[in-house]
């Protein structure tokens, strides 16, 4: 597995090794110790999975508030997404700042998203199934967003006009939004 640290600190892509022969592919799609030993190493403890079934979905942005703010290695099992993280720790240099990639079942990319980051992603195509381990359980009460089009991070996501959830249509602004992450 190859890990490459991407510009906003503690966010990485993996990307795994992937055996073909004639008959497809075999891949590791998670190996403790090989991420240990490039120093990724987290106690995940839920495996969560989603299926949007249109291109142009967007679901998030989303995080959990401390005790329960989850670190997320995310993944795609069949289709593609348009990957975002943004950085929601205040006292980061790189508040505020987002970077996007794009996992496919294609390129087998991985993303790990830490705590203290929103995490949102846009299908590309149809029949999108996402995978991802998360390190703390689902925590309703913790459960928090900003909205996807907030103007002061300019996300540039491949759609303008998106298929959301009624919650997705309704967080607030990164200005207005509930943090507690140093
Ligand atoms: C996250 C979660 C949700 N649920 C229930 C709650 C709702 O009844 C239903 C759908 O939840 P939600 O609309 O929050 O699902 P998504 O919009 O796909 O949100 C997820 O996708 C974005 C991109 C994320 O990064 C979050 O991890 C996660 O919030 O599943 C659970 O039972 N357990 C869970 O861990």
């Amino acid at each position: 597995m190859k890990v490459t640290p991407l510009h906003l600190q503690g966010a990485c892509l993996i990307e795994p090794v992937v055996h073909g022969d004639n008959r497809g592919f075999f891949m590791e799609s998670y190996n403790e110790a090989v991420l240990e030993k490039q120093g990724v190493k987290f106690n995940f403890i839920q495996d969560n999975q989603s299926l949007s079934a249109e291109p142009g979905v967007i679901r998030g942005l989303h995080y959990q508030l401390n005790p329960k703010a989850q670190t997320k290695l995310i993944r795609v099992l069949t289709g593609a997404i348009y990957d975002v993280i943004v950085d929601v720790r205040k006292s980061s240099p790189t508040f505020g700042q987002w970077v996007g990639v794009i996992l496919s079942e294609h390129n087998h990319r991985q993303l790990l998203v830490p705590k203290g980051f929103a995490h949102g992603f846009c299908t590309l195509v149809p029949n999108t199934q996402v995978l991802y381990k998360v390190d703390e359980y689902y925590s309703p009460e913790n459960d928090r967003g900003i909205l996807w089009n907030d103007p002061a991070l300019g996300i540039d996501w491949p759609t303008s006009r998106p298929i959301l959830s009624d919650k997705d249509q309704r967080h607030p602004l990164l200005k207005d939004a509930e943090l507690n992450f140093d």
